[in-house]
């Protein structure tokens, strides 16, 4: 009797929700804190620090495109390229990735979806090399998803808050178009939760409780 959970949400009240479409990182997988800490220590180097609105303006995003609004954001471009901080964070990330941890519920969720007949897939702005290394100790709850789709995906032209990779993953599903407020999408980040909402779908937000803690700490500061 999932399906009536599911349709008693409030985000559900124009129809049941019929499919729903994963987030990755920071939502199944504890990954958003590698970026962080790998980020915060490029960023020590320029005497600069990482806080909340970069972090706002780079997840869920492509790498490239998440390299171009960290060295532009921070006026650090003219020292260091988007290209060159990809390949001076690589080293670092492809030794944590492996290590990466389930979110809180994650796997429970997905186990109840799956159980209950609701068809649920993936979308995430990671490109496949990396998804490989930070699901490796996760294979048996991925391969619950229906589908998966990556940011290096050719159908995903612009990362998030483009809606191109939640339109893909909407298409994969077997049964035709789909009405798409009647696709749940859950996410973490803020351009994630655009791009949901620009391909008209439902989504719920769950931010990090870590970040929330740091956004209020910085409020409470400046009071
Ligand atoms: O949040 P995701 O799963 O779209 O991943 C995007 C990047 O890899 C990390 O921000
Ligand atoms: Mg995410």
């Amino acid at each position: 009797m999932a399906n009536e959970g599911i349709n008693d949400t409030p985000c559900a009240r124009k129809g049941s929700i019929t499919r729903v479409i994963f987030d990755m990182d920071g939502l199944l997988l504890d990954t958003e804190k590698f970026y962080t800490e790998v980020q915060e220590i490029i960023l020590s180097r320029y005497n600069k620090t990482f806080d909340w609105s970069l972090k706002a303006k780079m997840m869920g995003k492509k790498a490239i495109e998440a390299a171009r609004v960290f060295v532009e954001e921070t006026g650090i471009s003219d020292s260091l390229t988007a290209e060159d901080f990809l390949v001076e964070r690589e080293e670092m990330l492809q030794k944590m990735f492996p290590t990466s941890d389930l979110m809180p519920g994650a796997s429970r969720l997905i186990h109840h979806l799956h159980e209950n007949g609701i068809p649920i897939c993936v979308a995430t702005g990671t490109h496949t090399r990396h998804f490989d290394l930070k699901t490796q100790r996760h294979s048996e709850l991925f391969s619950l998803m229906h589908h998966i789709v990556r940011g290096d995906d050719p159908e995903v032209k612009q990362g998030k808050p483009s809606p191109d990779i939640f339109l893909a993953a909407a298409n994969r599903f077997e049964g035709g178009p789909l009405d798409p407020p009647r696709i749940l999408v859950f996410e973490d980040a803020p351009s994630g939760v655009l791009a949901a909402k620009k391909a008209g779908m439902s989504v719920v937000m769950v931010p990090d409780a870590r970040w929330i803690a740091r956004i209020i700490k910085s409020l409470i500061r400046y009071r």
